[in-house]
């Protein structure tokens, strides 16, 4: 569980959010929405201890992210919007890097199923320079086939992928809630899921009520 207690945060001389509160328990995903500009990307950067917030907590599993440390980063799968692709490299040794970094490292044979199935079947060995945006960012999303990361944070995952490539992406989505993980993501996307919860947060409408269903809980900020 990701427990978010009274978070704020600045950008330059604007505060982008105060007050902010919520919790991801397991197999949840939790939609973050607002306008441009309206802190999304921000608050993403410091779910994941990329930025410091200017107020708050943010505890997973009981204990401050700060002094989990390494251990969170274990536990978590970012994606940004740079994707963590290293141009050079090719899809298969991008995918051997990131994984040696997780906790428990795919073996060769994982790492072709996995862009396989994201339909890079034959492009393994080209450094990923030469790929599409569309295929760059498939051998970045091959990295959520092979994770076992219970925490997924996703910044606009969605963007520059073809229609079969969404469909995939948000099978992989309702998988990790599906066997007990989190999601928290912003895009403009719906993701349907197959089991668990969804929550929904908005940035930038401090205003608003907030609005809560049995299935589904929508909280405005
Ligand atoms: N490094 C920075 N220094 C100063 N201001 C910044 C910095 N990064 C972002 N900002 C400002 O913080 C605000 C929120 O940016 P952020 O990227 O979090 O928004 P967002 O909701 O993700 O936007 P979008 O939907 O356009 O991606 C913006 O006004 C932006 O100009």
């Amino acid at each position: 569980m990701l427990d978010v207690s009274d978070l704020a945060c600045r950008r330059g001389e604007r505060l982008l959010f105060s007050g902010l509160s919520f919790q991801v328990p397991a197999e949840t995903l939790l939609h973050v929405r607002g306008r441009n500009g309206s802190g999304k990307t921000t608050l993403l950067r410091a779910l994941c201890g990329l930025l410091r917030a200017d107020a708050g907590s943010i505890r997973w599993r009981g204990e401050t992210i700060r002094d989990l440390a390494e251990d969170y980063n274990r536990d978590l799968l970012y994606f940004g919007h740079l994707n963590g692709i290293k141009a050079d490299l090719t899809g298969l040794e991008n995918l051997r890097i990131a994984s040696t970094l997780d906790q428990d490292p795919a073996d060769a044979d994982a790492i072709f199923a996995a862009l396989s199935r994201i339909g890079l079947e034959g492009f393994e060995d080209l450094p990923t320079r030469m790929l599409s945006q569309g295929q760059k960012k498939r051998v970045a999303l091959a990295r959520l086939i092979l994770s076992k990361a219970p925490l997924w944070i996703l910044d606009e995952p969605f963007t520059a992928l073809d229609v079969d490539a969404v469909d995939l992406l948000q099978q992989l989505i309702a998988e990790q809630v599906a066997r007990g993980g989190s999601v928290i993501l912003t895009t403009h996307q719906e993701v349907p899921l197959t089991s668990g919860a969804i929550q929904r947060l908005t940035l930038g409408e401090a205003s608003d009520p907030v609005s809560s269903e049995s299935t589904e809980s929508e909280t405005r900020h």
